[in-house]
């Protein structure tokens, strides 16, 4: 983190009921590809709505090192003159990417496509993390990667010359590598074709559109075919970012969870491939209701209105997982609140995110006096009906969605729970801890 909060709250205390309306920081996935298409766009693309956390200030700052014209101009406002495909130049430096995975693998595939030398860093998590998934398929278009034990990060990547297109069926569901081999099929003559088994998020898909390439989506027997025609001109377009689902999931299950709690999370993207946690909390009973549904920006968005409710204990499909696959971590603490067992299937990726997130999820409830086991890949929750004992200290491990989860927990249990390390919530959900306090009377959240 280049900019840590000096004093970030990172204790939460049994709350008293939440209630109002709020609106969380703009999605973090689209924020990402809004500067980066800008960057490769013709012309001025607009953006508003920016998540301005760490991890999407370093794509800005990744943008400016290969060429692009980055500037804030407003709160969320921003302002992207891009250098048309093909047009990014080799950075003078380093590219630190920090602890994001999405702005580290995304920027491997735009950088694959150009003739341009460049070393890649983040930080000691983004450093654990598997960078072999696109260092594979994009090896494919001719750019050459040098990469630490493991296809780790720090590496070094020479893009293309003359690339050629990818046609790779993806062995793992994520969006990340989806999108790393299309961005690098800007460049690449020809047709770049992705095959994925379970579909996930597609906001790499309609923005492309959105900026004027061609994309077609298929779903076959072999499963999802996505499309991208080479070396389009991308124009640039204005881009407005919803609310994050991701980060809306706190202030929900929070006031799902504290008694007598009701919420309204406004303008929260509602992309069906993201919305497996809103399902999933259905399922569980939640009073969960969506209002004034539109669609904004090329997104279905709407305010969401989460009222306390006793939930009960489901089993989450693993299918489910792509489009719910941050969500997990809250998820967990909601399953310990309800009545019965929750059994989450197929969370396999969950170990390669900013921290080893199926252990470090076991840990935060075991440590908070929650029975809860691993079985192969599946989570398995015993839930308290509505009794979490609490008190314990978890372990972050660099993990943003490990720290909100288990703060969020604090405000429902019977003791406080404290987070060790609370200053990465600023990667995706600045203002997190104020946020929440804002929601009810006392400062629940606090410095111990
Ligand atoms: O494409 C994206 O913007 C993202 C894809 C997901 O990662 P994977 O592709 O590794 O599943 C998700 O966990 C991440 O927060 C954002
Ligand atoms: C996994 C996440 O992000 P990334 O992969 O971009 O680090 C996340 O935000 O939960």
């Amino acid at each position: 983190m280049s900019h840590p909060d000096p004093r970030p709250l990172h204790a939460s205390a049994p709350s008293a009921p939440l209630a109002g309306r709020l609106g969380v920081p703009g999605d973090k996935s689209i924020s990402h590809r809004a500067l980066m298409f800008g960057a490769v766009a013709v012309g001025t693309t607009e953006i508003s709505g920016l998540l301005e956390g760490e991890d999407v200030l370093r794509t800005a700052a990744a943008m400016r090192a290969l060429g692009a014209t980055v500037d804030k101009t407003g709160p969320g406002a921003w302002r992207v003159s891009g250098r048309g495909v093909g047009g990014l130049v080799e950075p003078a430096d380093v590219l630190d990417m920090g602890n994001s995975g999405t702005a580290a693998r995304l920027l491997l595939g735009l950088i694959s496509g150009h003739p341009i030398f460049a070393v890649m860093t983040g930080d000691a998590s983004l450093r654990r993390r598997p960078m072999k998934r696109v260092t594979d398929p994009l090896s494919a278009t001719g750019a050459q990667f040098w990469t630490r034990d493991g296809g780790r990060l720090p590496l070094a990547v020479r893009g293309a010359a003359d690339p050629l297109p990818i046609d790779y069926v993806l062995p793992v569901a994520s969006a990340q590598v989806k999108s790393a081999c299309l961005l690098a099929g800007l460049c690449a003559p020809g047709t770049t074709r992705v095959v994925e088994k379970e579909p996930t998020r597609d906001h790499t898909e309609n923005m492309l559109r959105h900026f004027g390439a061609t994309v077609s989506v298929e779903d076959t027997a072999e499963g999802r075919v996505i499309r991208l025609e080479g070396q389009p001109e991308l124009v640039a377009a204005p881009v407005l970012v919803p609310g994050d689902p991701s980060s809306a999931a706190f202030p929900i299950v929070a006031a799902l969870l504290v008694p007598g709690s009701r919420v309204v999370v406004e303008n929260v993207g509602l992309n069906p491939l993201r919305t497996g946690l809103f399902t999933t909390l259905r399922e569980m009973g939640a009073a969960l209701r969506v209002e004034n549904e539109r669609i904004s920006g090329g997104e279905p968005v709407g305010d969401i209105v989460a009222e306390y409710t006793e939930l009960s204990g489901v089993t989450v499909p693993p299918h489910r997982a792509p489009s719910m696959i941050d969500e997990y971590p809250v998820l967990a603490v909601a399953a310990a609140a309800a009545r019965g067992t929750t059994r989450m299937k197929g969370l396999a990726e969950l170990r390669v995110k900013e921290s080893d997130r199926l252990a470090a999820t076991a840990a935060l409830l075991a440590g908070n006096g929650i029975k809860a086991e691993i079985e192969g890949d599946d989570l398995i929750v015993h839930g308290t009906g509505g009794a979490i004992p609490g008190g314990g200290t978890v372990e972050t491990h660099m993990d943003h969605r490990i720290a909100m989860s288990a703060l969020v927990m604090g405000l429902a249990a019977r003791a406080p729970v404290t987070a060790d390390d609370a200053a990465f919530i600023d990667t995706s959900f600045p203002g997190f801890a104020a946020l929440m306090n804002g929601l009810t009377t006392g400062t629940p959240l606090a410095a111990p």
